[in-house]
């Protein structure tokens, strides 16, 4: 009986964990977050009322679900890790936050991992958190909605070193029974889960590259690599899960359009699990607070043959791709 209170307490504090390490609690934070936010893209969509608003042209939009998910990722994360910066592709509005749309769960799963060692001791000020809360908006716009994802992406002293994707439509092709949308997640050093790496044909070349920001330089890079078949479709995410998942070979971007928010996340999970992602230069892409947001050397995902894709590369492409 007299224990019985001190008993509670503590396992009130082992629920909240606050003895692991930042990192894990940042990515089991942003496995939360992503999640909620993945809700608030199906609700939108749902609702009807997409409120788009052209950035920079008709290729470069924004809904309320990219405004509404910013949001719920930045403001969530900020009131938790209120030291760490945070990056977001969308501007923060004035608005009044909406509450509803905040979330605080911290993902047991996560916080069960061992941290590898040399992330165990990382502080807030070597974290930038690069936040894309939809990714493939235009496809979002046209209803190719598996092509959509929630980016979270953790960087330490510049290196993409975590990352946590959902994809809110994974699935929805798939009937009344199945499960719709997925949360993966991944740490350099551990690995990822949630989703896994399955070998592509070995038979062919499968290239898979933008939908709706092609040019002369994307065109001339693609035929280049001599593949057997192009995969045209929106998103980073969604392309670098093409990658993991063997539907395609290489991820080719040969043009600046990409930015670190799109990256980050995809290339921590591709690289816990062994693939590769550079600028088409070969170059790792850089992601510390004061980097400039293009990816301005283009982008190349894949898990073997990366030297190949990169003597490939047209010399006309990459003098004007440059990092
Ligand atoms: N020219 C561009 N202008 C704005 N965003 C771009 C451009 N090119 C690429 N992106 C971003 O990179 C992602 C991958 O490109 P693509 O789908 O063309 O392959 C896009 O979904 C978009 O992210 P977002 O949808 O988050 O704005
Ligand atoms: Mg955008
Ligand atoms: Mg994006
Ligand atoms: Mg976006």
């Amino acid at each position: 009986m007299f224990n019985l209170p001190r008993l509670l307490l503590h396992s009130v504090a082992m629920a909240g964990n606050t003895g692991a390490p930042l990192l894990l609690r940042l990515v089991a934070a942003s496995v939360s977050v992503a999640e909620k936010a993945g809700t608030i893209v199906r609700d939108v969509f749902n609702s009807g009322e997409l409120g788009v608003v052209e950035k920079g042209g008709k290729n470069d939009l924004q809904t309320q679900a990219d405004r509404s998910a910013q949001e719920c990722i930045v403001q969530s994360l900020s009131r938790q890790f209120p030291k760490v910066t945070i990056i977001g592709e969308e501007e923060p509005t004035d608005e009044v936050v909406d509450e509803s749309h905040l979330e605080t769960g911290l993902s047991e799963e996560v916080l069960k991992a061992v941290c590898p060692q040399d992330l165990q001791a990382v502080k807030d000020e070597d974290v930038v958190v690069w936040v894309d809360p939809l990714d493939g908006t235009k496809e979002y716009t046209e209803g190719f909605l598996d092509h959509v994802t929630v980016l979270i992406g953790v960087a330490v002293n510049g290196k993409a070193v975590a990352g946590v994707i959902n994809q809110p439509y994974y699935n929805y092709k798939a009937g009344p029974g199945a499960t719709l949308g997925r949360t993966m997640w991944g740490i350099v050093g551990l690995g990822a889960f949630g989703v896994e790496r399955l070998v592509p044909p070995a038979d062919k070349r499968i290239v898979t590259t933008t939908r709706s920001h092609s040019n002369k330089l994307v065109t001339e890079s693609i035929e280049a690599m001599q593949p057997d078949e192009v995969l045209r479709v929106g998103g980073a995410g969604h392309k670098v899960l093409l990658v993991i998942e063997g539907k395609a070979h290489a991820y080719v971007f040969a043009t600046p359009g990409c930015k670190k928010w799109d990256t980050c996340a995809p290339e921590a999970i591709l690289h816990a699990l062994g693939g590769k992602l550079t600028d088409i230069h070969g170059n790792a892409l850089q992601y510390h607070r004061d980097v400039k947001h293009p990816n301005t050397g283009g982008v190349l995902a894949t898990y073997s043959d990366h030297d190949w894709y990169l003597g490939r590369m047209p010399e006309s492409v990459k003098a004007a791709v440059k990092p």
